[in-house]
Order: C-alpha cells, then structure tokens, then sequence
C-alpha cells in the first residue's frame, strides 16, 4: 500500500495519455489520492477565487447567514456540518460556502454581494477546473480500457458536461478553517474522517496544511503543500463504479500548531455525474466481478443507486445533527 501521495504531470495529454493514464490508474487503486501539476488552473485564477473568499468570509456572520445553506448550496456556520457522523461529538470546526454551477453567468442561487461581484471569475476558475477534470475522466476511462462500442474513452466524460442540466450537482466549495479555538473545541479533528460522495474532487489548500489522508486504512499520512499542484482524490461514485478497485480514501483535517495563529482557507471542487446515472459496474474487464460491501449507504440500500440518490444517502447523514428544518432544507431534491 502506498504511503506517499505521487505526483503526476498532466502535460501534453494528446501525446502522453498513456503514460498519464498508467499513473492515474496506479494512484486510484492504491491510495485513492495524487496530485497533478501541469494542469489547466492558472495560479492568477487561483489566486483570485481565494481572495473572493477571504473576502466573504471577512463579513459577519449575520450578512453571511443571510445565505445559509439550502438543498446544499450557500453558507454553512461553524459546527453545522459533520462529516464523520458515527464519531464526531461536535460538528466541523469549519465555515463552507457551496456553490452550484454558475453557467454563463447565471447563478443558480441568490449569491453574497461578494460573490455576485465576483461571479464571473468565479465561474472561469471553475471551467478551469472542469478541463483538470476532464482530462482525468478521460485518462481514466483509457486505464480501464472501456471498449470503443461502450463510449471509450468519453465514458465518464459524457456524463461530466459542465453545461448540462443533469449535472446540478458539480459543487465548488470555499472552505475557511478559523485560527485558534482547538481549546474551545476540545476535538483534535476539524473536518471529520469522510469520504468524498461525488466521483473526483479537486482540492486546493493555501498556504497552511493540516489534510491527512488514511493511506494505508490504518495510518495517517499527511498531504503536504505543494507549490502548483491540486491534489485530486476519488470519491464514492467511483468505488461503485468499479466495484471497490478504486479506493474512495478517507481524509480529514486536523488542528495543527499553525492553526493557532493562522486562519487555513481551501477550496474543494466536486465532480458528480448526472443524477440519473447509475452506479452499477462500467463495462471495463479490469472491474472485479464480485460487489463488495459499501459502507458509506446504510444496510439493505438497493444494489443500483443513481449518483443522485447516493448524494443524498451521503448529505443526509452529514447534517442529520441539525435541527430538522435545516436537515429538510439541505437533502430535499
Ligand atoms: O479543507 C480541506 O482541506 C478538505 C475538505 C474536504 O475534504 C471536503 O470538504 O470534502
Ligand atoms: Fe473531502
């Protein structure tokens, strides 16, 4: 089992996907987890979308909670969200702010005047990271040699369009991990142990670490910054998709010495195939014949889930703590 978290150069994709797409796969079946540099996310688009959320999150939480969340999108306060429901005694020492695809403009959802503002860059980060993804997607479905009949190596693209109507569910969140506090909170852990509900997240953590990743089920590694690479990991809807060879590995955020003093901000970008995709194996023969048990849906789920409905298995637990009326308002579709 790996305990490192490789690193792999995406460049000239069109020339080296084979090399990229060897990688890739060897990365996903190991330890779920690498980084790619050479990607298709200009440092100045980065920067940019974490300025815009400093920004916001340097507003009250009043004018901030005028945004709370609603069917997953907007403001989440500290504590409102636990992603590791079974263990976690508090929620996540966190604030999030979710967004749903903004296409050509238009939001689809009442936006901060910060982010209003800021919309349009928001949206071309965002497109950025669509073309990381996609170039991903398609390594991937050439690694799992998905016949030519069946889609090849579009297969995961085609249910990936950032355009699409069915694909309502991309999320790109702003993360804010508020300096201090590890005392008050008594929890080493900031973001509980999860795995990821969508097919691959991208993550960008700046300047402050504190992300570890289970690399060997039993083990902690932590994920180190490094200076222009996104961090990609496989979520859930790949473990069904391939029948467990893909590994959907946890990770958490704990409070680290810095934290003391620094507040961490971080942005996740979550890909999620169109909700009426099911998650039933893909036609690739490296795909092991046999269904192994999933932990993350509850005993006697049916076999065959769309991504939509997985999704919401997933959000259900994470904010069954809250109060009913903020449980309703994030899962109902
Ligand atoms: O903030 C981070 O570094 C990780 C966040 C994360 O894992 C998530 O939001 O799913
Ligand atoms: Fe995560």
């Amino acid at each position: 089992m790996a305990h490192e978290i490789p690193i792999v150069d995406i460049s000239d994709f069109p020339n080296r996907y084979e090399a990229i797409a060897q990688d890739i796969f060897r990365a996903c079946t190991t330890i779920g987890f690498f980084y790619v540099v050479n990607h298709t996310v200009p440092q100045e688009q980065i920067a940019e979308a974490f300025s815009l959320s400093k920004e916001f999150y340097d507003r009250p939480y009043e004018e901030k909670d005028i945004y709370g969340s609603q069917r997953n999108r907007g403001y989440v306060g500290l504590y409102g969200q636990k992603l590791d429901p079974k263990t976690q005694k508090r929620g996540d020492h966190k604030e999030a702010f979710n967004f749903g695809p903004i296409r050509h403009g238009e939001s689809c959802q009442p936006l901060p005047p910060v982010f209003e503002k800021g919309k349009e860059k928001i949206e071309t980060f965002w497109r950025s990271c669509d073309s990381t993804a996609q170039i991903v997607l398609e390594a991937l479905a050439i690694a799992l040699k998905i016949p030519e009949e069946e889609g090849g190596r579009d297969w995961f693209k085609r249910c990936h369009r950032y355009d699409a109507e069915e694909t309502k569910d991309f999320t790109l969140r702003f993360l804010k991990y508020p300096r201090g506090a590890q005392a008050e909170h008594k929890e080493k852990v900031r973001t509980g142990a999860h795995t990821d509900f969508g097919s691959i997240t991208l993550l960008f953590q700046k300047g402050v670490p504190g992300l570890e990743v289970q690399a060997s089920r039993t083990d902690w590694i932590a994920a180190p910054l490094i200076e222009n690479a996104i961090l990609v990991n496989v979520g859930g809807v790949f473990e069904f998709w391939t029948n467990g060879l893909f590994k959907s590995t946890m990770h958490r955020v704990v409070f680290k010495p810095e934290h003391q003093e620094m507040d961490r901000y971080s942005i996740a970008c979550f890909f999620q195939p169109a909700g009426n995709t099911l998650l039933r194996p893909i036609p690739s023969t490296l795909v092991p014949k046999s269904r192994p048990q999933f932990d993350e849906v509850p005993e006697g789920t049916k076999d065959e889930l769309t991504a939509m409905e997985y999704l919401q298995l997933r959000l259900e637990a994470t904010y069954a703590h809250m109060s009913a009326e903020t449980r309703s308002a994030n899962v109902v579709y």
